[in-house]
């Protein structure tokens, strides 16, 4: 008996946590979604979140999701898992695990597949069944990256900050 803390937050709830921590920091007023890359060591390599990229107001760029594709966010929105990836300036994406919020959609997939991404953890999967959703499947099953549901035990996290 080590004496130890018994209710510490396991490691998935730790990296699903984060990506959600950073999901909150998204302006999209319909969808927000956060990614966070783990190494093969459970060290935390990066995080990104759905947003315009950088010197694109985001009190001038359209967050609608209607109308012309120039005047809907569809134009410009980068997605939370191409953020993590570009965000990462330290090296080797390789065999590294994704926990995501939401399913990858194709384009963040083909980012995935290429970047060396060994497994991703994924939480919400409304768009289950899309075209997009389809082909990211079919790419992400050929390349051989595992895809693993997130397996939420319920509990709830409080902060205070
Ligand atoms: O994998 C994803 N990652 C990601 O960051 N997104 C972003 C793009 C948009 O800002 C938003 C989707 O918007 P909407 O649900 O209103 O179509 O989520 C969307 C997907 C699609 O699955
Ligand atoms: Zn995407």
């Amino acid at each position: 008996m080590s004496g130890k803390r018994t209710d510490y937050i396991s490691w998935d709830e730790y990296f699903m946590g984060i990506a959600q921590l950073s999901a909150m920091r998204s302006k999209d007023p319909n969808t927000q979604v956060g990614a966070c890359i783990v190494s093969q060591e459970n060290k935390i390599l990066s995080m990104g979140y759905n947003g315009f990229p950088k010197g694109c107001d985001d009190d001038e760029y359209p967050w609608n999701r209607e109308g012309d594709l120039c005047d809907s966010k569809y134009a410009y929105v980068t997605h939370s898992e191409l953020n993590a990836i570009l965000n990462y300036r330290g090296g080797s994406l390789e065999g590294t695990k994704l926990y995501v919020t939401l399913f990858p959609c194709n384009e963040c997939a083909k980012a995935i597949i290429q970047v060396g991404i060994a497994e991703l953890v994924y939480a919400d999967d409304k768009y289950n069944g899309t075209p997009a959703n389809l082909a990211s499947r079919r790419m992400l099953t050929s390349a051989g990256v595992k895809m693993t549901p997130y397996r939420s035990n319920g509990r709830i996290l409080e902060l205070k900050v």
